[in-house]
């Protein structure tokens, strides 16, 4: 009898040992298995959604796209869902995490900018104030019962407000009137149509408005970046460097403007969102230098343009004249400049008109950029600077977002000031 109770003892204690090794190994394979789970990178706070973000797989691949990656490569990812299974990633794997968003802080984030086609159409609601002035307020006068002398005064008010010129507005109010009697009767879409059309023809639909930064040879095309500081000279060139890398094209950035140090900051971090080396000199240093350095490292690199900041301090024209003379001068020892943009801020209606004429006597500009059509109701000087200078608009500025620079199209941007 004792044996058997000692049998059964024996028996009872070897089942608890059994079990207990069992459900311990059940519980570490189960601490185990979260570590095979994706582990997600979160994406830098700075990254916009189609930002190099995507999720590393697996703890023993944790790198993340190297800084110089050409932007081509980097698919977007639809990255959107990344945060929130980031925040619900199992909490024993928090400090792996942790690491891992720092790494990818690290790394400088190389941007994808929206692509430039059908920008101005994309952000035409930015014209709202030339569009309720400009658009609407001519569209209302034409809509009178009788369109007499009174009228036609207002209408060319209306056009003179807006900064379209004397000359301009002179041309297009006598071809409406024309077009109106012959017309007779007028429906409010017959004279929407009459002056879209009679709009577009005073822009010049026909005028080549490319940026031309491919040069034909295989060495870079080189675009020059001109007009007085705080009209957004900076800013523009950077966002062209975003135009430029959208459309395909490798860019080296060249800080000429040496005059405030920060510019050749500002100028970097541009060129940094998107992977666009930038050649910058000594503060005060020699802007020439500093174009030529461009050039050349865009020659080195092999690169489709080279943009290149200048200064415009505009205290005498003589001054300016040997500095932006010097830069292209310089530059030239490389071949031919391929692009000059004048740079004006819409805002400042005739006195941008002023300044642009001195610029067009210092050097050939060959396009005009127009920032700052956001913030006024004159988007008739559009018209008038290209009247005065008999230079293309190529670029207009709609915003301080880094994609609010589009290509001028003559027919979306009517489009967006008749509503
Ligand atoms: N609203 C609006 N602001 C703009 C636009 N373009 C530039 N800006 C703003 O204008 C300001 C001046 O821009 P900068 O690029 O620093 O001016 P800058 O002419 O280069 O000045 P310097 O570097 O001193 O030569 C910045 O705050 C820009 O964000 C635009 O199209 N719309």
């Amino acid at each position: 009898m004792e044996y058997v109770i000692l049998a059964v003892v024996i028996a009872v204690v070897a089942i608890g040992a059994i079990t207990g090794l069992v459900v311990s190994g059940r519980r570490r394979k189960e601490l185990d298995r979260p570590s095979q789970t994706p582990t997600i990178t979160a994406p830098p706070a700075a990254h916009r959604p189609s930002a190099p973000t995507k999720p590393t797989e697996g703890a023993a691949e944790p790198t993340a796209p190297p800084a110089t990656a050409a932007p081509e490569a980097e698919a977007p990812e639809a990255p959107e869902a990344e945060a929130p299974k980031a925040a619900a990633a199992p909490a024993a794997e928090q400090p792996v995490e942790e690491v891992r968003i720092e790494e990818a802080e690290a790394a400088p984030a190389i941007e994808v900018p929206e692509p430039t086609a059908g920008r101005l159409v994309r952000l035409r609601s930015r014209l709202s104030r030339s569009q309720s002035t400009l658009g609407k307020g001519l569209l209302t006068l034409l809509s009178r019962d009788r369109l007499d002398e009174d009228t036609w005064e207002e209408i060319e008010e209306t056009l003179l407000t807006a900064d379209v010129g004397v000359g301009a507005t002179q041309e297009l109010v006598d071809n409406l009137r024309t077009r109106v009697k012959v017309l007779g009767t007028r429906t409010p879409d017959e004279l929407r149509g009459l002056l879209r059309e009679e709009l577009i023809k005073l822009i010049g639909p026909e005028l080549d408005r490319t940026v031309h930064s491919v040069k034909t040879d295989g060495g870079p095309a080189v675009v020059l970046v001109v007009g007085v500081n705080g009209v957004g000279k900076t800013t523009t060139t950077g966002k062209l460097a975003r135009v430029l890398v959208a459309d395909g094209r490798k860019v080296v950035l060249g800080a000429a403007d040496t005059f405030r140090a920060a510019a050749a900051d500002q100028l970097q971090t541009w060129g940094e969102r998107v992977g666009a080396h930038t050649v910058r000199g000594p503060e005060g240093g020699d802007p020439a230098s500093v174009a030529f350095d461009a050039v050349k490292q865009g020659i080195a690199d092999g690169v489709d343009t080279v943009l290149v900041d200048t200064a415009g301090r505009l205290h005498t024209k003589t001054g300016l004249m040997d500095e932006l003379g010097k830069v292209k001068r310089v530059v030239e020892k490389h071949g031919p400049v391929d692009e000059v943009l004048l740079v004006l801020d819409a805002t400042t209606g005739q006195n941008g008109l002023v300044q642009a004429r001195v610029f067009a006597e210092v050097v050939d500009i060959t396009g005009i950029v127009l920032t700052k059509l956001d913030g006024t109701a004159k988007g008739g000087i559009v018209i008038s600077v290209q009247r005065e200078l008999g230079v293309p608009v190529k670029l207009i500025g709609l915003g301080e977002g880094a994609d609010d620079l589009a290509p001028f199209e003559p027919g979306a941007f009517v489009d967006a000031l008749l509503g």
